[in-house]
């Protein structure tokens, strides 16, 4: 087993300067064509993707690199399908209500706040009015901790997390307990809750005999994980990023077999702590390779917690130009404090996905020096502050997120948990 021991090479970062990107996102390219995915159609082809190609071209900086699977037609034809087939779920004029953006336990007096988002809503054209939460904690957040997490504990926070109304809740994953000893209970903790109802409840399985397993303890949702990085694929999972897809090929496959929906995960989405910044371009390749195998969902990683919204941008249209918007989620990590500014340009960029974990839980334990996930309640206040509904109580979220702080024994991770939690009365009088 080898781990990944270096710092961060920040100085390898791409540096992304003078990106026009408000004015290219915000008139609405690259919105997607769909509905939401239901579980059933998770095996349709769907390459009926409206992310423009002009959003590779119009890019100076990454123009130059060679994305082989650019799509091909007139940019007015393009942008025609696109004005046809927008989605019930993207916003096309800002109109928010106030009952939308102070729901919960937001504070209600913040009187300007509508009007600041009609001052400038054309910044927010183009963002769904809908995003689906993917929260990530009983899995990424809890795989990192050093202390044995007793079974029970992490049933009673998946259920607290069903309860919230998030839709999907990732429950553990199903890898090699030498790894990630910290999961090596996975088949108790599936049997435990495969029977919850309200949320989809998705395992990680980096092999058939992690899937075998999971199907085994009644997983109904799987997730494969590759990386765009060589050396995190060898550090993470003990292969390379061709082995890795090969064996995620068996994996879909017999999946497919079962009609179980699989999600895949590019890693090292932004940059890896060897190699540094990662080419958007290898990240389109393995997107597209997992999507192309049958994955419904591709989630875009920042394992590392280093983008921030300059490099977030070219990584998304690079991959957006060969994998559908609406079959994209992001995933970030709040090493840098960026995730919010990240995900916010992504919404811009139309993604409607968002993976996030409760109390900020999380980081990998191949990816040393990341810290956890952006934290579940401090997205959902942005977007409750948005007026974009995600259907998630976020008073419930932070029973949740006050459950789990209190059983690792140190303070939430959420900013909004914190406020919310101790400051509420004296915001209610801004
Ligand atoms: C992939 C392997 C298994 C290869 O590990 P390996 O050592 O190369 O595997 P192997 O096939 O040589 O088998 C070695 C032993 O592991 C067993 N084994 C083999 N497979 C399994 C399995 N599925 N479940 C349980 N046991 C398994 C196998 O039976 C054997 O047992 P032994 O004979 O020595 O007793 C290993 O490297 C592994 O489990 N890696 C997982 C690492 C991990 O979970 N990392 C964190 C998740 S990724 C992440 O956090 C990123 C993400 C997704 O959140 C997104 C982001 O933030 O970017």
């Amino acid at each position: 087993m080898s781990s990944l021991e270096e710092p961060l090479n920040l100085e390898r970062l791409p540096s992304l300067s003078n990106i026009d990107w408000l004015e290219r996102f915000s008139s609405g390219a690259c919105r997607p064509v769909g509905e939401d995915m239901a579980m059933g159609d998770s095996w349709s082809d769907g390459r009926n993707c409206s992310s423009s190609n002009s959003c590779v071209e119009d890019n100076d900086e990454y123009g130059r690199e060679n994305y082989k699977w650019r799509r091909h037609g007139s940019r007015n034809a393009i942008s025609s399908r696109r004005s046809k087939s927008l989605s019930k779920n993207y916003r096309v004029c800002g109109t928010v209500s106030r009952s939308q953006c102070l729901t919960d336990r937001q504070p209600k007096s913040y009187s300007n706040h509508r009007s600041t988002v009609r001052k400038t809503f054309k910044l927010f054209n183009g963002m769904p009015n809908h995003v689906k939460i993917v929260e990530v904690g009983a899995r990424d957040g809890l795989q990192n901790e050093k202390k044995t997490v007793p079974t029970s504990v992490k049933v009673e926070l998946i259920q607290k997390l069903v309860s919230c109304g998030l839709p999907v809740v990732e429950v553990t994953g199903f890898v090699s307990p030498k790894w990630v000893p910290q999961l090596s209970d996975a088949k108790d903790v599936m049997e435990a809750v495969k029977d919850l109802e309200g949320a989809r409840l998705p395992v990680l399985t980096p092999n058939m005999k992690g899937f075998e397993a999971a199907v085994a303890a009644g997983a109904k949702e799987v997730a494969v994980f590759a990386s765009a990085s060589e050396s995190f694929s060898k550090s993470n999972i003990n292969c390379s990023i061709e082995e890795s897809l090969v064996r995620y090929r068996a994996v879909t496959s017999a999946a497919k077999k079962l009609a179980i929906p699989i999600r895949g995960y590019v890693s090292c989405a932004i940059g890896c702590p060897v190699e540094g910044a990662m080419s958007p371009s290898k990240v389109a390749y393995v997107a597209k390779e997992l999507h192309d195998m049958g994955c419904f969902e591709i989630s875009l990683g920042d394992t590392i917690g280093i983008a921030t919204p300059g490099t977030v941008v070219p990584m998304l249209e690079a991959v957006m130009a060969v994998v559908p918007v609406e079959k994209l989620a992001v995933h970030f990590h709040d090493t840098y404090g960026q995730s919010l500014s990240n995900i916010l340009v992504s919404l811009q960029m139309g993604i409607s996905t968002v993976d996030s974990s409760v109390a900020g839980l999380g980081g990998c334990p191949y990816a040393k020096g990341a810290t956890g996930n952006v934290a579940t309640e401090d997205v959902v206040y942005m977007l409750n502050g948005l007026g974009i509904k995600t259907n998630v109580d976020l008073q419930k979220l932070l029973v949740a997120g006050e459950f789990i702080s209190k059983h690792l024994g140190r303070p939430s991770g959420s900013k909004a948990a914190i406020a919310l939690s101790g400051a509420t009365a004296d915001a209610s009088k801004m």
